[in-house]
């Protein structure tokens, strides 16, 4: 197991610079996720620590020893793509056992490696199968103990489960995080899923247009986004621009309680799952109109017109509203971010 810090890392393809001074440092027995959209660096900076990518500038260390310069076979670090690529001649054991006998193991050695292996992975009995008689789940569980075989120090997931089905990717979600957390191996989780990056990880880093806008607990990240463009990758807000004085926040509904006391010109960002929606029209302060419904199973997405502006409230479908019933609207500007 080791630490990962990567100190002001530039990358530039030619004149294009892909990472622009990155720094991360990853704890010991820590699974954190690099989230962003698509070509924001992820990769590259998965690529950078695993030791496929050379930086132009900065220093990759894992467990404080600068390895920025140590290929990658001899960094401890293994990286499982996408398109886990399995020997399809070799038997599910051999593709597990392939690094092992790479490194001249001996026999009984590989042997007891391969059985833990196909245990934690729960595919005992499947030894003898080869890839194209596992569906993609097992296929994947394959690649990951495969990459375990080694004892790897760190190991780097570069969206792992985007080519399973919906329900397959919960399912292996809760395997790398229960996998992650037994062998407390350091684990770095690239995705651009908001989803999956909360749900599995330590630690979020968001990278926007290769930087680190913010690294943080899930939590954070989700209810304290540093600015609107993290906001706004992690799903639809509500923003309300106003001033603050005196402990009131005045905006486009009008005037509400706040805990700051004075600021000029700022937008508060309040997620549509806290406003509370009510038919009484005199049980919260806010007066509005349904003008917009999807139905999304467990939860209903409303478009609540309120003077000028549009509210989204997404509620349990337990409430039930029509477009064209008039609402009111709590909206708790004390515990919004405010920006
Ligand atoms: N070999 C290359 N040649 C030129 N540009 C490249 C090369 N590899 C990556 N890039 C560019 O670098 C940027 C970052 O790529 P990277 O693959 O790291 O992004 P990403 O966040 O992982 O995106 P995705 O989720 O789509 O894989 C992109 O703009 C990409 O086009």
């Amino acid at each position: 197991m080791s630490s990962i810090s990567l100190k002001n890392v530039d990358f530039n393809i030619g004149d294009k610079k892909i990472l622009k001074d990155v720094s991360l440092h990853v704890k010991e027995g820590e699974m954190i996720s690099l989230l962003g959209p698509s070509g924001c660096g992820k990769t590259t900076t998965l690529r950078v620590i695993g030791g496929l990518l050379r930086p132009q500038m900065g220093k990759v260390y894992l467990s404080e020893v600068d390895v920025t310069s140590v290929p990658t076979e001899k960094r401890g670090a293994v990286i499982v793509f996408q398109d886990y690529l399995l020997f399809p001649h070799l038997t599910v054991e051999e593709n597990i056992a392939f690094g092992l006998k790479m490194r001249r193991e001996k026999k009984s050695e590989i042997k007891k490696r391969v059985d833990y292996l196909m245990n934690l992975i729960q595919m005992k009995g499947s030894e003898k199968k080869y890839p194209q008689n596992l569906s993609g789940g097992q296929r994947q569980r394959v690649a990951i103990a495969r990459a375990l075989a080694v004892s790897p120090k760190v190991l780097l997931l570069d969206e792992p489960f985007s080519s399973l089905d919906s329900n397959l990717r919960h399912e292996m979600r809760e395997f790398i995080r229960e996998l992650q957390k037994k062998l407390l191996i350091t684990t770095v989780l690239v995705t651009h899923d908001k989803e999956e990056a909360l749900m599995t990880s330590d630690r979020v880093a968001v990278m926007l247009d290769g930087k680190i806008i913010q690294y943080d607990t899930p939590e954070n990240i989700y209810r304290h986004p540093k600015n609107i463009e993290v906001a706004d990758f992690l799903g639809e807000k509500n923003y309300f621009k106003g001033n603050i004085k005196s402990y009131v926040f005045s905006n486009e509904l009008g005037d509400f309680e706040t805990m700051i006391e004075k600021k000029q010109n700022v937008t508060a960002m309040i997620h549509p799952e806290d406003i509370r929606l009510s038919p009484k029209l005199d049980y919260y302060p806010v007066k509005g109109i349904i003008s917009g419904k999807k139905y999304g199973g467990n939860r209903s997405y409303y478009d609540v017109t309120c003077k000028e502006i549009t509210v989204k409230v997404i509620a349990d479908s337990s409430s039930f509203y029509k477009e064209g019933e008039k609402v009111s609207l709590g909206i708790d500007f004390k515990n919004a971010c405010y920006f």
